[in-house]
């Protein structure tokens, strides 16, 4: 099995918990195959809030409705893709350059269902760059500060987020306590938000693998 075939069978697993309401969707490749799938059942949900541009687009040209996340409560699910997950269900997000309103949407959320090819599973975070959303002026100084946490940051070239902010893709860091780093970063001054998803983790992991979705569960 392929890996876009891993991604196509998690996005269909998915589809079975968005049963009916309002349905929280992430952005990438897996959220994409997803949406396609969702599209399929649409009659039986009430729309969709957006994790990015590039998602709400896909909903729309789909004729899912797209919703405010302000003009709506608490979402039942929401559904996303990883760049790395752990056997705990912590991750890192962000490789599409959408973490901070992933995060949002995941926030407003009571599960957060991560469907993942078995390539992102991972003992230990931190292999793939951790990206951080930062506020342009404030550039250079949160990458000095994210050396003294051990990192090296690179500037995402050429690339702007949907917030009109930059990205820092930290190389080098080992994260054995990712909820300890998601915090830290967080509280370096113009920083938006960090890939890292540890204090709210996923609640349920749908992985692809060779023999079939695997379910984890918190
Ligand atoms: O966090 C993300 C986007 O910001 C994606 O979920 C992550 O990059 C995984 O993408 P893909 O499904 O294409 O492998």
């Amino acid at each position: 099995m392929t890996q876009d075939e891993m991604k196509q069978a998690v996005a269909r697993a998915a589809v079975d918990y968005a049963r009916s309401g309002i349905v929280g969707v992430g952005t990438g490749s897996t959220a994409n195959y997803f949406i396609d799938a969702l599209a399929e059942v649409k009659g039986r949900i009430d729309g969709a809030v957006a994790s990015s541009e590039a998602t709400a687009a896909r909903l729309k040209r789909h004729g899912i409705q797209v919703l405010d996340l302000n003009s709506v409560g608490e979402l039942e699910i929401y559904v996303d893709g990883a760049d790395e997950i752990t056997e705990h269900l912590a991750m890192i997000k962000g490789g599409g350059g959408a973490l901070t309103r992933e995060k949002i949407v995941a926030a407003c959320s009571k599960q957060f269902i991560c469907i993942a090819d078995e390539s992102k599973l991972v003992g230990v975070l931190g292999t793939f760059p951790l990206p951080v959303e930062v506020i342009p002026m404030a550039r250079s100084y949160v990458a000095r500060e994210l050396v003294k946490l051990g990192g090296q940051p690179r500037l995402r070239e050429g690339y702007t987020t949907d917030n009109g902010n930059l990205i820092l893709d930290v190389h080098g860091l080992s994260i054995v306590d990712p909820v300890s780093l998601e915090t830290a970063i967080n509280l370096i001054v113009g920083v938006v938000s960090n890939g890292l998803f540890a204090r709210r983790g996923a609640d349920v992991l749908l992985l692809g693998t060779e023999s079939g979705v695997k379910t984890y569960k918190r």
